[in-house]
């Protein structure tokens, strides 16, 4: 049989926006709220955005994320994984701010630059509460910016602290830059690869781009590698399905999708994640406990 399966839960992000669900989590209390309920239900993994309290809106200080954190780690033993994506309105000296800080376990990378097509929800949510919601969303020209050099910035900045990745590769060029680092001997294994599937302007989330992003990271990184996936939106659960169908890991949360199930919005990340759990289960496999994670992926702890 195999490994258990390393749930990551991804607590709020920078994507969804208050208007569109009242579960998304944004003051610091409901962040850490949520991430307990997502450990106690199964997650190994957390991984976290900021807002400010008020508006909602993404917040990438390093202050931003100390009552979210120690609050954390008080009530659950959970990998930390903090974002480096924050918003892609940000530049990656503001973006990397809060891992140099901190010096979590993990921090997110993403793989290179893209589109970011958010405007795609905006029809969905006609009455949104915030200006900046609206200025946000319905942005056609948003690019989210990750050269060569960010990324080489990136982990220049916090290797040194022991911190390891979250590769975020939204279409196969992203694993092949990965390859570049790897043989450029800047990273080494066991290499979290978070493959992501049905955001506009990176990879779709049919079975067929799963299948060929699998078999293009087999073939560059072999056992390097662990496989995790995240399906955005309606595509959440069918792609963690697959994924565990095929011995990989799951990202669930409401960073990713504000879906239970077809017009059924999710009450909390954790819903999402006993909703994955019970697909895993299902397979014949199990959650991932955190201290396995940390071996699976030589996490510093
Ligand atoms: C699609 C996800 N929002 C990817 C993400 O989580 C990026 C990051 O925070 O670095
Ligand atoms: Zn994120």
């Amino acid at each position: 049989m195999s490994d258990p399966v390393i749930i990551t839960a991804a607590i709020t992000g920078a994507i969804h926006t208050p208007t569109m669900s009242e579960a998304l989590p944004v003051t610091p209390e409901q962040i850490v709220d949520a991430a307990v309920d997502a450990a106690e239900a199964g997650a190994a993994i957390v991984h976290l955005h900021a807002r400010n309290p008020e508006t909602g809106a993404p917040d990438q200080s390093p202050e931003a994320f100390a009552p979210i954190l120690g609050a954390i780690k008080a009530r659950a033993d959970v990998v930390i994984n903090i974002t480096t994506g924050g918003a892609p309105t940000m530049t990656v000296q503001e973006r990397v701010r809060p891992a140099e800080h901190w010096q979590p376990e993990l921090a997110s990378l993403n793989m290179g630059s893209m589109n970011f097509g958010l405007f795609g929800m905006l029809s969905r949510f006609p009455n949104l509460n915030h200006q900046w919601e609206a200025d946000y969303l319905g942005n056609h020209d948003i690019i989210f910016r990750n050269t060569f050099q960010d990324i080489g910035f990136v982990l220049d900045t916090l290797q040194s602290a022991g911190t390891r990745f979250e590769f975020e590769c939204y279409d196969t060029a992203h694993l092949y830059n990965l390859a570049h680092f790897r043989d450029a001997g800047k990273v080494s294994g066991p290499l979290l690869i978070q493959t992501v599937f049905g955001l506009l302007g990176g990879i779709g989330p049919h079975p067929d781009d799963v299948a060929h992003m699998k078999r293009t990271a087999d073939r560059l990184f072999g056992d390097e590698y662990v496989w995790s996936v995240l399906g955005a939106g309606r595509h959440q659960m069918p792609i963690a399905a697959i994924s565990a169908a095929q011995g990989g890991n799951v990202r669930v949360g409401l960073e990713d999708s504000i879906w239970l199930e077809k017009g059924v919005l999710a009450p909390s990340s954790a819903a999402q994640v006993t909703k994955a759990r019970e697909i895993i289960e299902g397979l014949g496999r199990r959650a991932a406990t955190p201290a396995e994670a940390r071996a699976k992926l030589a996490l510093k702890g």
